[in-house]
């Protein structure tokens, strides 16, 4: 037997991966630089809310968000498993590395996590915890097939996470906070349905009506560009109101600029469109925390 024809012989074969492909394989599964990134975005929350005055709810709701955007994204996978061998052979599932039953106990434990951390946070965290985890659970069943549902339901929870922070050490939806949230949810809306441009293919055969099925490719990538041209006008409105120092400026500008030149590359190349989009979201995430830093005074700058 040829090397091609035994490695071939392997795709989608669960039972023969070694461990270390299940380890990374269940690793992959949280995408772990998203899901630490979303712990970043609700430590700003709660930093802008109340700086480090209660340290241990900032670590619970730090170690919340991250389980539940693992747990979302493994439950994802797990619900997404039949597609992905059209839209994603690579992920995990489709290529053989973690079985489907322990994808699905995988992300059963991590849901598990983000509850337990949850448990010690005032009430308002804890709702904002339940909503977020129910929307998880239901998003690939119910809302995703949904034009611009789907979309909407991830922009939510990722600018969320702001709340989420904030609600934690018991302070306020003060405007930076409502901001950040607002900003985060729009470039959000902007990258997926740029993602859904380049999964139309296996999604209409999975008889999903995601925006660019249904109204066509150039329209929705020409909504995305003018949510994110309303985010982008918004986003010198945290240093406007004297919540963030100059150096989110400095940062928040050229991330201003990498996300609309993802969102205008998306007309040609939907995956290098929202690839770009990410990046520019990251260097934004750390233009809220370097705001945060030096308006509190605690770096001079
Ligand atoms: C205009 C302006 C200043 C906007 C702010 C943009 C900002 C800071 C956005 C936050 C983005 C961020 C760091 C999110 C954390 C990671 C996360 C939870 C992403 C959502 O994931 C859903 C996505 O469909 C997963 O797919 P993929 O990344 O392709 O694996
Ligand atoms: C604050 C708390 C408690 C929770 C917030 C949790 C967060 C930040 C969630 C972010 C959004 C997220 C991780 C959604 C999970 C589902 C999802 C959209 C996964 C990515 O799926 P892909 O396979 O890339 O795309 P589609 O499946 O949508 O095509
Ligand atoms: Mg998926």
């Amino acid at each position: 037997m040829s090397p091609a024809a035994g490695s071939e012989s392997n795709v989608g074969d669960a039972e023969s991966a070694s461990p270390s492909e299940t380890a990374r394989g269940l690793l992959e599964l949280t995408r772990p630089g998203n899901a630490a990134a979303a712990g970043v975005l609700t430590f700003t929350g709660a930093f802008v809310a109340d700086g480090l005055a209660a340290p241990v709810a900032i670590v619970a709701a730090v170690a919340a968000t991250a389980f539940a955007t693992a747990a979302g994204n493994a439950v994802n996978d797990y619900f997404d498993r039949e597609i992905d061998r059209i839209n994603r052979p690579d992920r995990p599932i489709p290529r053989g590395a973690v079985s489907e039953r322990g994808a699905l106990v995988f992300s059963v434990a991590l849901f598990a996590g983000a509850v337990l951390s949850t448990l010690v946070l005032p009430v308002t965290a804890i709702a904002i915890a339940v909503v977020n985890l129910v929307a998880l659970l239901a998003y690939t069943e119910l809302f995703k097939g949904l034009p611009g549902v789907g979309n909407a339901v991830v922009a939510y929870l990722t600018g969320s996470t702001f709340l989420f922070g904030a609600a934690a050490v018991g302070g306020t939806f003060e405007t930076t906070v409502l901001v950040l949230f607002g900003l985060s949810a729009m470039a959000t809306f902007t990258r997926e349905v740029a993602k859904d441009v380049e999964d139309v293919a296996g999604d209409r055969e999975e008889g999903l009506r995601t925006l660019p099925i249904v109204v066509g490719e150039r329209r929705s990538l020409t909504l995305g560009v003018a949510v994110l041209v309303l985010a982008v006008a918004a986003s010198v409105v945290p240093y406007a109101v004297g919540g963030f120092g100059a150096a989110y400026l400095a940062l928040v500008l050229p991330a201003d600029v990498v996300m609309l030149w993802g969102a205008l590359r998306a007309f040609s190349d939907p995956s290098a469109g929202q690839t770009r989009l990410k990046q520019g979201m990251f260097l934004a995430t750390a233009a809220f925390v370097a705001g945060r830093i030096t308006a509190s005074g605690a770096i001079p700058w």
